[in-house]
């Protein structure tokens, strides 16, 4: 299972996470992933964890003002990016170009979607994986994989359906390792997380338990 920790905008220390997340992974095998804000994947990537962008956009260098390049963050030692998260929806069309500009940049692509039906549309886009969350249960206290364990059966069905290739994560209100469990018993080979991390009084503790049944 992957795990992939999406710090959003919390007022959090992305160094405090960024090292636990290191430290939890080496000690356990299980690849985590870190993906902070843009103005912090440099420093980030300097402690040694896996390091993604939570948003590339799908223009090259030019005339964008304030727009987020893909060669920027695989430069800055971003390895991989979410694309269209539920808070930061892009149009189809910029989707397929934002998979296209960090492919150019040598990128990981992970694309959300909210249900299985954008599961598999987003799948043939080609990204190297999928995630699917609900959103009202994003930032939540019930994990997707207990509330609604259909979407992530569903998620995985509409995928392979597309494309074998593409990995499917599921993510919102997972906190547990309880819940990471359950969602590879669905059939999800990775997990995106944000709040039950970014909002932990205790980081480290909470990713060891989230690693714990692995
Ligand atoms: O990117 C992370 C997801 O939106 C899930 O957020 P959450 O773990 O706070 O529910």
């Amino acid at each position: 299972m992957f795990i992939l920790v999406n710090l959003k905008a919390y007022p959090c220390d992305p160094i405090e996470v960024a090292t636990a997340a290191r430290d939890v992974a080496e000690e356990s095998g299980v690849r985590i992933a870190v993906s902070p804000q843009a103005a912090d994947i440099s420093r980030v990537a300097d402690t040694g964890v896996e390091t993604w962008a939570q948003h590339v956009d799908p223009n090259g260098h030019g005339s964008h003002t304030g727009s987020t390049l893909a060669e920027a963050v695989a430069e800055a030692g971003a390895v991989g990016t979410l694309i269209n998260h539920s808070e930061k929806r892009l149009k189809l069309a910029d989707i397929d170009g934002s998979v296209q500009a960090a492919e150019r940049a040598d990128l990981e692509t992970c694309v959300c979607a909210n249900n299985p039906a954008q599961i598999g549309a987003v799948s043939a886009l080609g990204p190297d994986s999928v995630a699917v969350e609900p959103p009202e249960l994003i930032g939540g206290d019930v994990s997707v994989a207990t509330a609604d364990p259909g979407i992530v059966t569903d998620a995985v069905d509409a995928a392979a359906n597309v494309d074998d290739d593409v990995d499917v994560y599921c993510g919102a209100g997972i906190s547990t390792g309880d819940d990471v469990v359950t969602a590879e018993e669905l059939g999800a080979s990775g997990i995106l997380l944000a709040s039950g991390v970014a909002k932990a009084d205790d980081p480290r503790a909470a990713l060891e338990d989230l690693v714990s049944g692995l």
